[in-house]
């Protein structure tokens, strides 16, 4: 039987998925939340000509030569802005933020001035306009500095303050509840008896889904019957999840009983199987609003599918402009032989040669339970379905994994 391509999956994973509702929250909860629209300024920075410097406001004309004099006939400080007028022949002690007098044009740094007393002596030339931030020059009111879909840095933080907005409009997190399945499984850190494993998928799977702005539930492990299957299930529904994700149990064994409990439940199955490697048995389908995603148990398939699966399914929920992972292009760093009919995604370090060529070095064993060659890897090499064999320094593609 053909299996379903990589590309119809992930089309069907992403189908008809809309952004989760929008919220407002505190600037100060917002860090990596997506905003839900476009944010504009509610003012402009500066509102007014501010001086870069500590220095006088004077009339550059006054202050055009070495030695002239100066009276000083005021001050302004941050936030206390003077209210008369710079005259011929006269200049304003200011500070660094404080508002440019009217009639001043240019700043002296006081390091150019000597001061005695009301007067002060210019020691190098003032030129209009040096030392001020014009009004507006950061944003104006009304600006759109902020876009929908946007992931919110922490300095789009700081610029959301100053344009004045105490909240932001975001998507409300997706919720992201993770079932394992085995009688195998073990907690790390326990002494694991005859022929049992130790529990490592649902690490990876809970710090993924969180790096891209996912709030996690932990259902734990299920043992390998109907029952503890179906309760998993019951319980991601009951907690609201978005997503339920399910690792292990995927495949044809006797033991594996994902998608029969998925479809007692009433599942409408997207597919199961698809022609890729690793990751062949994974399954896809809709329980009521809840998406899930039948992982296989291998813990480098578990990781990949999730990676190219669950990833972009949790930015498009949370509203995210860019949703799909973006390929590099690099050049092969080893041979690499004809491929089959799964789209095969090979572990690979990425290395720069010094022309700015980038080299994919896929590692020797990619069997897909080795978690040493996963963590070593700091990318995905695509192979096509059926590529042919390819050499050394053939340009090929790939997706950087995070760092
Ligand atoms: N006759 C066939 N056998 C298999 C096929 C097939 O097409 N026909 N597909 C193979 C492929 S490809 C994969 S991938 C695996 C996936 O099988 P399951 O999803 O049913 O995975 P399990 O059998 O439950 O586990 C596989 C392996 O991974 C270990 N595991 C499971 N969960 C975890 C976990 N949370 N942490 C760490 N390790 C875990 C488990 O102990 C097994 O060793 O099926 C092939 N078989
Ligand atoms: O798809 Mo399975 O992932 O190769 O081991």
């Amino acid at each position: 039987m053909a299996l379903m391509p990589v590309s119809d999956a992930l089309a069907a994973v992403l189908a008809g998925v809309k952004p989760l509702p929008e919220e407002m929250i505190p600037l100060d909860e917002a860090y990596h939340h997506v905003l839900a629209r476009d944010v504009a300024a509610r003012r402009t920075q500066p509102p007014e000509a501010m001086s870069a410097m500590d220095g006088y406001a004077v009339r550059a004309a006054d202050a055009a030569k070495v030695d002239a004099q100066l009276t000083v006939i005021g001050e302004v400080a941050a936030g206390r802005p003077f209210a008369g007028v710079v005259g011929a022949g006269e200049a304003v002690r200011i500070f660094t933020g404080g508002v440019v007098p009217a009639g001043a044009d240019a700043v002296v740094i006081q390091e150019d001035t000597v001061a005695e007393g009301k007067r002060i002596t210019i020691k190098e030339a003032a030129i209009a306009g040096r030392h001020i931030r014009p009004a507006g020059v950061d944003f104006r009111e009304g600006d759109v500095l902020l876009r929908m879909g946007t992931r919110l840095t922490e300095r789009d933080l700081a610029l959301a303050a100053g344009m004045n907005h105490p909240h932001l409009p975001v998507r409300r997190r997706p919720k992201v509840a993770i079932l394992a399945t085995g009688d195998e499984l073990v907690m790390p850190g326990t002494t694991p008896g005859p022929g049992q494993i130790v529990y490592s998928n649902g690490y990876a799977l809970h710090a993924l889904a969180r790096q891209e702005g996912a709030d996690t539930i932990d259902l734990g492990i299920a043992a390998d019957t109907l029952e503890a299957t179906t309760a998993g299930i019951r319980r991601a529904r009951e907690s609201g999840a978005d997503i339920l994700i399910t690792t292990g149990g995927a495949s044809v064994g006797d033991h594996d009983l994902v998608q029969q409990a998925l479809r007692d439940e009433g599942i409408a199955m997207a597919f199961w199987k698809i022609a890729m490697r690793p990751g062949k048995p994974m399954m896809h389908g809709r329980l009521g609003a809840m998406g899930v995603i039948g992982l296989p148990g291998n813990p480098v398939s578990s990781y990949v599918c999730a990676f190219l699966f669950m990833v972009p399914l949790i930015r498009a929920l949370s509203g995210r402009a860019v949703i799909h992972h973006h390929r590099e292009r690099a050049v092969l760093g080893r041979d690499v032989g004809a491929n089959d009919q799964r789209e095969d995604y090979l572990r690979a370090r990425l290395e720069r040669r010094d022309d700015g060529t980038l080299v994919a070095l896929p590692v020797s064993h990619q069997d897909s339970s080795l978690l040493a060659n996963l963590a070593a890897a700091q990318a995905l090499l695509v192979r096509a379905p059926f590529a042919p064999k390819a050499e050394a320094g053939t340009p090929c593609e790939v997706l950087r994994l995070p760092a």
